[in-house]
């Protein structure tokens, strides 16, 4: 019997993640070198480590081929359709918050709600010729709130890998959704959060697959989730 658990590879993320594990009396052997991406945790045979990227951890959880990961809850819900069928999120750990946001040019003075985008938007078309542009890598979410929950349908979205918050200024899109911790990255592009424009408060999480396994792992994996939950109640 054996588990495998995933850890982000680099970053906050990881250093955080290994302090958890940690202190829920599962130390991660590092290895010698931080390019390899396996590890074990000491004094246990039966639990693997491999590092991946973190959103690679989400699609990893969600194909049910690693058994509990550390990852953001944003990119659980971003990166698996249907995440809670496959995935059940077993603590948040208390770090890596980050706020998906929708924002808005500052210069937008009349724009503060949801309910005031949904007027620019349906007026778009007509005063510039075009749908309203959002620039996100959050498509799914972004899709899940303009749609669905704010019943606005007239938009494209631009999928923006990198440097999301220049987009409006580049002129590539009208408005944002993407993440925000201190908020200086808006501030630096002249860029504000709707104020009922917060789609999800994420944080680091340990989550784990839901699949069929042996008793034995799924005992370890109950065990493993327990520890975590106790380390950092
Ligand atoms: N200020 C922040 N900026 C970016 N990510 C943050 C921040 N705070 C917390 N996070 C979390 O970290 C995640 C991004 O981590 P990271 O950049 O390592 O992910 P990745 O997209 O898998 O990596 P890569 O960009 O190398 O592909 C975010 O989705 C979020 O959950
Ligand atoms: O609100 P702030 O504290 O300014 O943080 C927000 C910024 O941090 C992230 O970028 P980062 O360069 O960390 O990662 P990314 O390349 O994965 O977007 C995110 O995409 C924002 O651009």
């Amino acid at each position: 019997m054996s588990i495998t658990i995933a850890l982000p590879s680099k970053g906050r993320l990881r250093e955080q993640a290994l302090e958890v594990f940690a202190k829920a009396g599962l130390p991660v052997e590092e290895p010698a070198d931080q390019r390899r991406y396996r590890a074990r945790i000491g004094g246990r045979d039966d639990i693997e480590v491999a590092f991946l990227s973190a959103s690679e951890i989400a699609s990893e959880l969600g194909q049910g081929n690693v058994d509990c990961g550390v990852t953001g809850e944003d990119l659980v819900r971003e990166t698996l359709a249907d995440w809670d069928a496959k995935v059940e999120i077993a603590a948040p750990l208390g770090f890596g918050h980050a706020d998906v946001v929708v924002a808005v040019p500052d210069i937008w003075l009349d724009v503060a709600t949801m309910a005031d985008l949904d007027d620019v938007a349906a007026e778009f078309r007509q005063r510039h010729g075009r749908r309203l542009r959002i620039a996100t890598k959050y498509w799914r979410m972004t899709q899940q709130f303009f749609s669905q929950m704010h019943g606005i349908q007239v938009y494209r979205i631009v999928e923006s890998l990198g440097a999301t918050e220049g987009a409006p200024a580049a002129g590539s899109a009208d408005v944002i959704v993407d993440i925000t911790t201190t908020g200086s990255t808006l501030r630096a592009n002249h860029l504000r959060i709707l104020d009922d424009g917060v789609i999800l408060k994420s944080q680091a999480c340990l989550v784990a697959a839901k699949r069929e396994r042996p008793a034995a792992d799924a005992a370890l994996l109950a065990e493993v989730c327990r520890r975590v939950r106790e380390a950092v109640a």
